[in-house]
């Protein structure tokens, strides 16, 4: 099974597992649920990895740190649950499954597997949909981490905010055209953002981080606090306008 294919099936395993828990323990409800999708998600995807590939290092948001020269080497980046806060609310599907594989720190690999609707991969990318004809651009945005340089962004920019949970779900958004571009600031880790880049690129949208450098994983602590995913014909405008706004800030 390759890279591609296994972080598919990984990512596939672990949103079902999810889907299952959520259903089937009505004894479990907010924090404590979304802890229990945590902790069983993580332990499914650290075990295959371990069968599969025991080479190789890897990342959990729920496992330790970064793992000694994991920026050089092949180091499997993990969110066993993205969008913790929707996966407690029943009625939410904005939450998902991150797998992906950095190699030399540029991510070559990944799969985003949300609560409904298809997996995005690097295996069998779909490309995005052809430009729609919008006056003002569709950016997704975080629900509970509303970062202020995207209002701000909006000031300078006649662009639509869309509030939605999980980096994920929102690079899936850009792929499917349902938006034109995601933003975030103000704090995020590697496993926010490695699946959801590498499944955006994959299908040929823009992604760096929000002063239009590269990214960058297997770093020491983790953090990559800012992220753009945008459709590449906006990329320009949406970078000058960023930089434009944080001139300002
Ligand atoms: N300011 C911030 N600091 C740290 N993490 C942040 C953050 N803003 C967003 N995130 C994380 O990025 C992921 C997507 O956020 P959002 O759903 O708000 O768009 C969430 O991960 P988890 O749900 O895996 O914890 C969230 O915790």
């Amino acid at each position: 099974m390759d890279d591609h294919v296994l972080a598919r099936r990984l990512a596939d395993s672990a949103r079902d597992l999810l889907l299952r828990l959520r259903r089937e323990r009505t004894d479990l409800e907010g924090a404590e649920l979304g802890r229990e999708g945590d902790r069983r998600a993580h332990a499914l995807l650290v075990s295959a990895l371990g069968e599969h590939r025991p080479e190789d290092a890897v990342l959990s948001e729920e496992g330790g740190g970064v793992p000694d020269g994991a920026r050089s080497g092949r180091l499997w980046i993990v969110d066993p649950l993205d969008g913790t806060r929707e996966y407690r609310d029943r009625e939410r599907h904005d939450w998902a499954v991150h797998v992906a594989l950095a190699d030399g720190g540029e991510v070559v690999a990944g799969a985003v597997a949300p609560a409904s609707g298809r997996t995005h991969d690097t295996a069998d990318p779909a490309p995005l949909p052809e430009p729609r004809r919008r006056t003002r651009p569709r950016v997704a945005v975080s629900r509970s981490h509303r970062p202020p340089l995207v209002d701000a962004l909006a000031e300078v920019l006649d662009v639509e905010l869309v509030p939605m949970g999980s980096a994920g779900v929102k690079a899936i958004a850009v792929c499917t055209g349902a938006v034109d571009a995601y933003v975030h600031d103000g704090g995020q880790y590697e496993w926010d953002s490695a699946a959801p880049v590498a499944v955006a690129r994959a299908a040929g949208a823009h992604a760096s981080r929000v002063d239009g450098s590269p990214l960058v994983y297997g770093n020491r602590g983790a953090s990559i606090p800012d992220l753009l995913i945008c459709r590449p014909e906006l990329a320009r405008a949406l970078l000058d306008a960023l930089s434009a706004t944080r001139a300002t800030k």
